[in-house]
């Protein structure tokens, strides 16, 4: 898997050469909105909803019929710096849940007619404590970009990504500050719960690992292995696995979202084919959205990761496919068109 990306110089030529949007879809998708039995623009966002799959699917009427859930666990050495309100050993065990069928992700895979892959990363052995060290090596880091990428086939019609990482709420943080600047204070959260000293021991985590890699914090990919972890490396390969193969993406929370940025630092619309599903109330979150210029689709309070915010949101885009395939034209149903 590793010789997928050989270096960090060649998957950022992966990143930098990405495939446009096929415009053509798209517009053939806007022109049959327009003729569809309801007011013009009266289904909001659920119209823009059916263009962008559309245009990333390269096909003028969009379908739902394969939705693939991948999740990505891996555990985080700064842990031990009591960033989170759980034991690292609770990533190994919700691993064990999602097998098991227990989880929230997996009653809302099955809620929304989508198939759940589970992918847990080296959890015996977790990355380095990135203020100490670089939380992996280059080869770490690219062996577990090239799992997510080889998780994701071009059969498939539309990607959730989501993590499970005990403490990677700090992790998701630090890259964010070392893509868009600002600092621990900026960007750090209470995920999974902490108190205002285990808040306090997150910011001071990130702000750590920020001046530890400041050398490297300039370079997307090398921010990512310096302060990320083996899950949010692999989210960032399937994103990016998901572009070349046409395949658009919903992206979960706070960590999914920061997990994938890295792909916006390094080309022009690199996250066009992605939509973040919500907004997690995870402090960080609406900021990064913000950073790179997407507004989430729903607002539902929700703070968990899994890829639950992207499960959530699947009703609503096959809500957006069933009425842009289904519909009829005003010709069709014999409707009188706008006066
Ligand atoms: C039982 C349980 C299930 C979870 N599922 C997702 N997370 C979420 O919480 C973790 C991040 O928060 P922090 O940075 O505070 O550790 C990640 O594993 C994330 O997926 C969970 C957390 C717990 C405790
Ligand atoms: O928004 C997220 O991704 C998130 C929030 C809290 C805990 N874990 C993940």
């Amino acid at each position: 898997m590793t010789d997928r990306f050989a270096s960090l110089d060649a998957l950022r030529s992966a990143c930098a050469n990405l495939p446009a949007p096929d415009k053509g879809a798209g517009a053939a998708a806007r022109a049959r909105q327009a003729v569809l039995t309801k007011p013009p623009g009266s289904l909001g966002r659920l119209e823009w909803l059916a263009e962008w799959l559309a245009e990333w699917q390269r096909r003028p009427v969009p379908r739902l019929e394969r939705v693939l859930v991948l999740v990505f666990a891996g555990n985080h050495g700064i842990t031990r710096r009591g960033v989170s309100a759980f034991p690292a050993s609770v990533t190994a065990q919700m691993v064990a849940n999602f097998a098991a069928g227990g989880a929230a992700i997996n009653q809302l895979c099955a809620a929304a007619g989508a198939e759940l892959r589970v992918t847990a990363l080296d959890l015996d052995a977790p990355t380095a404590d990135f203020t100490e060290a670089p939380a992996m090596t280059e080869a770490e880091f690219l062996a577990a970009v090239a799992t997510g990428y080889g998780a994701v086939s071009a059969d498939i019609d539309l990607l959730c990504v989501g993590e499970m990482g005990i403490g990677n709420t700090t992790t998701a943080a630090a890259l964010a500050a070392a893509l868009f600047g600002g600092d621990g204070e900026h960007w750090a959260g209470r995920g999974t719960g902490v108190d205002d000293a285990g808040l306090a021991r997150k910011r001071a985590t990130v702000d750590a690992g920020l001046a530890r890699h400041a050398a490297a914090l300039s370079d997307p990919l090398a921010a990512a292995a310096a302060l990320g972890g083996r899950e949010l490396a692999a989210i960032l390969g399937a994103v990016l696995a998901a572009r070349h193969a046409g395949v658009p993406v919903l992206l979960d929370g706070f960590v999914s979202t920061a997990a994938a940025a890295p792909l916006a630092r390094l080309a022009p619309g690199g996250l066009d084919h992605a939509v973040i599903a919500h907004a997690s109330a995870e402090a960080g979150h609406r900021k990064l959205a913000a950073a790179l210029g997407k507004e989430p689709l729903l607002d539902l309070g929700m703070r968990l990761g899994e890829a639950s915010g992207a499960a959530a949101a699947v009703p609503i885009l096959r809500a957006a496919v069933a009425c842009h395939a289904g519909m009829a034209t005003f010709a069709e149903a014999g409707v009188d068109g706008k006066e």
